[in-house]
């Protein structure tokens, strides 16, 4: 579903990711496991489209999108939780999902599918997002992303400053993703066991190279 073949990025003059050759398959969840400052943000944002492919291809169903620019790549299904979960905090939860859902060309009432998806926001969505506990954000922002339906969705460090018991909650929602929606992820993570909780195959990412 989605291939990467040398790609090779970085910001202006600093190059940052080397020579990456990865693959997810349709249904399958993938991990890239690397500590602060190895290129997994990097890697997200040039699969993305936010940061351009300085060499190599990307494709995503068979389709080469290496030039494409971030909203063609999202309309073609692919979904990206930027690190920090990046919702907007002054507007409600529900709110957070309908913009999502104008932002994705999809019907408002696919907020209310994603309610029913997430119980955990019901009782909490008429607050504003910038009050919601951190575990309550990454859910919020999972949610929010799956509002345009995208068929590939790439989740930076959704553990970050999240404490266990909801980090298990997030695995029990992401493998619901899987089983219900067929979702196929893509997930950057600094933590092992998460990404062993969830993934079939999991990549290190050192210094910009995949290493195993
Ligand atoms: N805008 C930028 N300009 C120049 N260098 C940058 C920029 N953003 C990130 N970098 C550098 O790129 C390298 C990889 O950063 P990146 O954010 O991809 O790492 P990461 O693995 O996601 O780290 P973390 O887990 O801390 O988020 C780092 O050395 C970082 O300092």
């Amino acid at each position: 579903m989605l291939d990467l073949v040398g790609v090779h990025s970085g910001y202006g003059q600093i190059p940052i990711l080397r020579d990456i050759t990865l693959n997810v398959s349709e249904g399958e969840f993938v991990g890239i496991l690397g500590h602060n400052g190895m290129g997994k943000t990097t890697l997200l944002m040039t699969v993305s489209g936010a940061l351009p492919a300085t060499d190599g291809h990307i494709a995503l169903n068979g389709k080469e999108i290496t030039s494409l620019p971030v909203h063609q790549r999202a309309r073609m299904g692919l979904g990206y939780v930027k690190q920090g979960r990046r919702i907007f905090p002054r507007l409600t939860v529900r709110e957070n999902l309908q913009a999502a859902c104008l932002a994705g060309g999809q019907p408002l009432t696919r907020a209310n599918e994603m309610l029913a998806l997430f119980p955990r926001l019901v009782p909490i969505v008429d607050r504003p997002g910038g009050v919601l506990s951190g575990g309550e954000q990454q859910i919020l922002a999972l949610a929010r992303c799956l509002c345009a339906a995208p068929r590939l969705v790439m989740l930076d460090e959704p553990t970050e400053g999240i404490q266990p018991s909801i980090r298990e909650e997030i695995v029990e929602a992401l493998l619901m993703l899987r089983n219900r929606l067929r979702l196929t992820m893509l997930l950057v993570e600094q933590n092992e066991a998460f990404l062993g909780a969830l993934c079939s195959r999991n990549y290190c990412l050192e210094k910009g190279r995949l290493v195993a």
